[in-house]
């Protein structure tokens, strides 16, 4: 935690670490955030092997971007949500199924970015 004597620039070091903190954790521990790296990974294999435009390069690091970060919110959402009621709750699996989807819209519409710029050029293939 932050100590409130800390000046500007402590705080925004220590905000910092602990934001590093939480990546890494993200990183290690969620599989859903390995699954979505792993997906990244293949997808700058691709990026490389199309010589895909500077343009879409930056839309395809918008669209993993934004996956991470709907994965990661969903994450830190299913934590409060286990947190303050561990149990079984019809309110808790609708928060976790309403979270879910944040995620879900990330995915569906980086899959269109990526048919917009891999379809073409692996139709030229065939
Ligand atoms: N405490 C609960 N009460 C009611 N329903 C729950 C509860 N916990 C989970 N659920 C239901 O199970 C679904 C999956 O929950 P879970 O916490 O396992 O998330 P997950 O999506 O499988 O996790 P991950 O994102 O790590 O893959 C939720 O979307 C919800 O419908």
């Amino acid at each position: 935690m932050k100590d409130p004597k800390d000046g500007f620039i402590i705080g925004r070091i220590k905000s910092l670490k602990f934001a590093l903190k939480g990546m890494w954790i993200l990183v290690t521990t969620e599989d859903s955030i390995k699954a979505q790296l792993f997906c990244a990974i293949i997808a700058t294999i691709m990026g490389f092997y199309f010589e895909i435009s500077t343009t879409e390069w930056a839309l395809q690091f918008i669209i993993i971007g934004l996956v991470l970060v709907a994965e990661a919110a969903n994450t830190a959402i299913e934590e409060v949500a286990d947190f303050i009621h561990p149990d079984y709750h019809k309110k808790i699996g609708l928060i976790k199924d309403i979270a879910a989807g944040a995620p879900s819209f990330a995915a569906l519409i980086s899959l269109i970015v990526a048919g917009f710029i891999y379809v073409p050029k692996i139709a030229l293939l065939f």
